[in-house]
């Protein structure tokens, strides 16, 4: 397989507002032709690393590379990048076909490919049929597809797209997720999007930089992810997890809940304290004597597939379960879950030294 060449790269990027240093050291590269997500709580610095590609900031220290070149002097109108914003920012004295007619127009193309790019990109974001439009005449989500058909009709190499569905209710933010999802992989030009909400990251990305506090927590498919956080933030902040603390007896034997368990991917050595995650759907409840531990029913609601049940053990720690059957309240029953479910995390590991654990181990095999 052929390497890629980055479209983007970020190099020891940092950058402080007054004293606080809002992005510590960020290191990534971005590859033509996907998905990526930045996610994060609000405050994580996901805005501020779109605005150093777009120019709209400048970095502290560190190189950011567009296309092999070292872009950050380089001015805003010069970079090949268009920004998608959560309010939409649409002209609003001009109609449809002239908000997407704007950037053609100021490349100075002429009368009739000007009409033949903004008809392309309405057909793109399916709204051809209201060109003449005014933009107080659309519905939001209308008027964000057609914020996304003008950054488009730039055709820029990048499209940054900050909390670009946040306004939208629930219904019309999943049909858009998918369409967007759609455009991207058939313009087959590079998406960043900046997102809260990590059910829409999961559901649209090739590639997710979960951020937290500055720093670049944990990157990879959203498979990799939800599948192996590398630390408690991260498995706290993408879907719902159990976490417990526990110990490693030897490199395949987790200690926890009173109890030991063989798990074959931990991947750590004897002693180690570790965090142990077990995500709801992993765990079933069943009779007291099949369960791997004993826990009372707290609290119990219908979901429609499954029934979320919260459950204590006799430690007093708190289980989510997401059950096939129901149960009572106040109900002791067993906990029932397969030990290669199990997912164990060292405490407060960084990534760099997650990745340097992982090479260690592949080292060891050989
Ligand atoms: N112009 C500015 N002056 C001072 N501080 C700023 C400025 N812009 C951003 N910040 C601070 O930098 C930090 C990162 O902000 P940023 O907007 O990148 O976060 P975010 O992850 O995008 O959050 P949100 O989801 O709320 O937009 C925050 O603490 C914010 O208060």
């Amino acid at each position: 397989m052929t390497e890629q060449k980055p479209v983007i790269e970020f190099k020891k990027v940092s950058l402080s507002f007054d004293d606080t240093e809002v992005l510590k050291n960020i290191d990534f590269e971005i590859e033509s032709g996907k998905f990526y997500t930045l996610l994060g709580p609000s405050g994580s610095g996901k805005s501020t690393i779109l605005k150093l590609i777009s120019g709209q900031l400048m970095a502290d220290n560190g190189d950011i590379i567009f296309e092999n070149q070292r872009i950050n002097e380089v001015p805003a109108e010069h970079r090949r990048v268009n920004t998608v914003f959560q309010n939409y920012a649409l002209f609003p004295n001009m109609n449809v076909f002239e908000n997407v007619a704007f950037g053609p127009r100021l490349k100075g193309l002429n009368k009739e490919e000007i009409k033949s790019k903004v008809y392309e990109m309405l057909d793109l974001v399916k709204l051809r049929e209201f060109a003449n439009r005014e933009i107080d005449e659309l519905s939001g989500g209308q008027q964000q597809r057609i914020a996304i058909a003008r950054a488009l009709a730039n055709e820029p190499q990048v499209l940054l797209l900050d909390e670009p569905l946040s306004a939208l209710d629930y219904k019309l933010r999943k049909e858009m997720q998918y369409e967007l999802r759609e455009i991207q992989q058939r313009l087959g030009i590079t998406f960043i999007f900046v997102t809260h909400d990590q059910e829409e990251a999961l559901a649209m990305s090739d590639w997710i930089f979960v951020m937290n506090d500055g720093v670049i927590q944990q990157n990879g498919t959203p498979e990799d992810i939800y599948d192996e956080p590398i630390n408690h933030f991260v498995a706290d902040f993408i879907g719902e997890s159990n976490i417990v603390e526990g110990s490693m007896r030897s490199d395949y034997l987790v200690h926890f809940v009173g109890k030991d368990f063989e798990n074959v991917d931990a991947g750590m050595r004897a002693n180690e304290r570790v965090e142990v995650v077990l995500r709801p759907e992993d765990l079933d409840l069943v009779p007291i004597d099949e369960g791997k531990l004993v826990v009372t029913i707290e609290t119990q609601s219908f979901r429609g597939d499954f029934y979320e049940i919260t459950a204590i053990d006799d430690d007093g720690n708190e289980w989510q379960v997401q059950a096939t059957n129901s149960a009572t309240i106040g109900e002791r029953v067993g906990l029932f879950f397969h030990p290669e479910d199990i997912h164990i995390m060292r405490f407060n590991e960084s990534e760099d030294d997650f990745d340097a654990r992982l090479e260690s181990y592949e080292d060891d095999d050989e």
